[in-house]
């Protein structure tokens, strides 16, 4: 403890900050010039992080393997016991029992963490030996600890045994800000002495450089952030001996595939890299030959055909586009029983209209890429602390958000890929818990419910549909959607027009207006199609978007902003998706409230 307080007294006047400050031109030197950075610092001390020995785990070096893509290569597990029934007492191991620090064990006993979790239990020991790997397991089956608690292991063992570096030792990218902040406070939670932050764009740079300035053991942030921050030769990262790509896949879905090659290039080659993703596209191939060693594959979740947690009580229920904002006060009434509840939505804007018309009735607040960080961390903690029980959110809280006890999700509207939807669905059902997920599609979409199905791997029950009276408490949003998105008669001409929220693409209003080319014709040569914002981005590989049930999101402005905006995929706008909703989301600030996706200007964190 003495050497954190002496840490955090350092300034730039001792000896060791002004050999950090040169080391910081050195950084600027690096980004000018070379790409990588093999040399660790002088100042820090050489260290042997990685353990050799035969564990409790009875982990055999023999049954490693290159990192195969997806297959499942980790033989010594169990399948049946790798899903993800990830508080079953009997195949967890005990934590206390394993040797690593008691300031971990005594800190994730606090949490009721006494036992690993199937994933837990297969990355450690590799982890711990200072392999590189890849790891896929399902949602809400404690990956974060997976590779935290190998990690602050030997992040504490070294600062008892050496005074501690003013350097990061560990580097965790996250795709989002949200997530971010919780992996970050995962680690903070199992260690408190551990010297932590947590960097991400919409909060003042400068504190985040005071406090880097003032040493730190572990930073994880937003790609955006981080490069930043070292470029301006605040973050330093001559002394990384970790590095954790969470969530890979959607690192490439929100744009930030550059960004994280940038990072990894200016790593040290003496590290370990490990990495996390649902899916392996082929740009996680290429980074998993490029930047991993030698790297060993820990997938749980295989071939196995399902692909979503256990314990989510899936259903359906048919609604027609009016209806659609009606019938979620019943589904809630009806599921979340008084629990937590996430509603998502396609467009932030959607969120936003949803929230604004549920709030005459219910207690519930928006969630979205648009809505300023101070304010999101306000939204996301009163939702964890009870405040109120209702979500409604974008996909931005569909990836790795960990609140605990969110007993329903709503899929208000379709989610663009296979994916989504298990990662969406996945905010409930978490660590072993039970809960529900509705899927609310209209009558065109009932093919693409079939696909998930198939995907995904699971069945839905059909809810029996529910005949809204007019007048509901969502009347609002309904009369809103009419006036101000261009339904009905209005030919896209309303407030934002067919051209700028997606939201269409679900509702397969009206007839289609055949420009279906334009994007089966497209870039991707997915299985659904070429929908979706995949379409506009050309990769082929990420075959479970729905190109069939519309254009997705902004890729139709994107690639095909001529204006015929109503070719979206079967069902389009119909007549009212003419060359004016186009041009006016185009006009009206590039992609609409969809995002830009790969298309704009990224800032820290841009789709959602
Ligand atoms: N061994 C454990 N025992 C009990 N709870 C645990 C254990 N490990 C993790 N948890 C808890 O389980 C929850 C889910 O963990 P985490 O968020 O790491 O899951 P995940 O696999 O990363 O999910 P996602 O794929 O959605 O990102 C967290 O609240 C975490 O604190």
């Amino acid at each position: 403890m003495m050497s954190v307080i002496l840490r955090r007294f350092s300034s730039s006047s001792t000896p060791k900050r002004a050999l950090a400050a040169a080391l910081g031109c050195l950084n600027h030197q690096l980004w000018a010039g070379a790409t990588t950075t093999s040399t660790a610092q002088p100042l820090l001390k050489a260290r042997d992080f990685h353990v050799r020995s035969d564990g409790p785990l009875g982990y055999k070096a023999s049954v490693v393997s290159q990192a195969g893509f997806a297959a499942a290569d980790y033989a010594s597990l169990d399948e049946d016991k790798a899903g993800s029934k990830g508080n079953d007492s009997e195949e967890g191991l005990e934590i206390a029992k394993l040797g690593i620090s008691q300031e971990i064990v005594s800190a994730l006993a606090k949490r009721n963490i006494t036992k690993l979790f199937p994933i837990q239990k297969a990355v450690l020991e590799p982890a711990m030996q200072g392999r590189d790997m890849f790891g896929r397991a399902r949602t809400g089956t404690g990956k974060t600890l997976a590779f935290g608690i190998p990690i602050i292991d030997k992040i504490i063992k070294h600062n008892t045994d050496n005074s501690p570096g003013m350097y990061p030792l560990a580097l965790v990218l996250a795709p989002t800000r949200e997530l971010a902040r919780q992996v970050e406070k995962e680690f903070h939670e199992s260690a408190a002495s551990l010297l932590t932050i947590c960097v991400y764009g919409g909060t003042p740079i400068s504190n985040q450089m005071r406090q880097l300035d003032s040493g730190v053991d572990v930073v994880v942030g937003t790609p955006g952030r981080i490069i930043d921050l070292m470029k301006r030769g605040a973050l330093i990262l001559n002394a990384v001996k970790f590095v954790v790509i969470d969530e890979a896949d959607q690192m490439l879905n929100v744009g930030f595939a550059e960004d994280v090659e940038t990072i990894l290039s200016k790593l040290p080659q003496n590290r370990q890299s490990m990495m996390f993703s649902a899916t392996m596209p082929s740009w996680i191939k290429n980074l998993t030959r490029n930047y991993l060693k030698n790297p060993l594959t820990i997938d749980l979740v295989g071939d196995s055909d399902q692909k979503l947690a256990d314990g989510i009580s899936l259903y359906s229920i048919m609604s027609d586009m009016y209806s659609k904002a009606s019938i979620i006060g019943p589904l809630i009434t009806e599921h979340a029983k008084g629990g937590k509840c996430i509603v998502f939505t396609q467009t932030k804007r959607d969120a936003d209209r949803l929230a604004y018309a549920m709030g005459k009735s219910h207690r519930c607040e928006p969630l979205h890429g648009d809505i300023s960080q101070n304010q999101r961390e306000r939204t996301l903690s009163g939702f964890r602390d009870g405040e109120f029980n209702i979500l409604v959110a974008t996909d931005v809280a569909a990836r790795g958000l960990d609140v605990p006890n969110v007993d329903l999700v709503i899929h208000y509207e379709l989610p663009n890929s296979s994916e989504t939807f298990v990662h969406r669905s996945g905010r409930t059902g978490r660590a072993g818990k039970k809960g529900t997920a509705i899927l609310i599609y209209t009558q065109e979409q009932a093919r693409n419910v079939k696909l998930i199905e198939r995907d995904v791997g699971c069945r839905f029950q059909e809810l029996p549909k529910i005949t809204v009276e007019g007048g509901s408490d969502m009347g609002g949003m309904r009369d809103r959607r009419y006036n101000e998105m261009g339904f009905g008669r209005s030919s896209g001409r309303g407030d934002s027009g067919f051209g700028r929220s997606p939201g269409y693409k679900n509702f397969g209003y009206g007839k289609s207006s055949g420009n279906n080319g334009s994007f089966s014709g497209g870039p991707s040569s997915g299985r659904f199609g070429s929908g979706g914002n995949r379409a506009g981005i050309g990769r082929s590989d990420r075959s479970s978007s729905f190109g069939d049930f519309g254009s997705g999101r902004s890729s139709g402005f994107g690639e095909f902003g001529s204006g015929r905006s109503s070719g979206f995929g079967d069902f389009g706008s119909g007549r009212s998706g003419g060359s004016s909703s186009s041009q006016s989301s185009r006009g009206g600030g590039g992609f609409g409230d969809s995002g830009s996706n790969r298309f704009g200007s990224f800032g820290d964190e841009r789709k959602f």
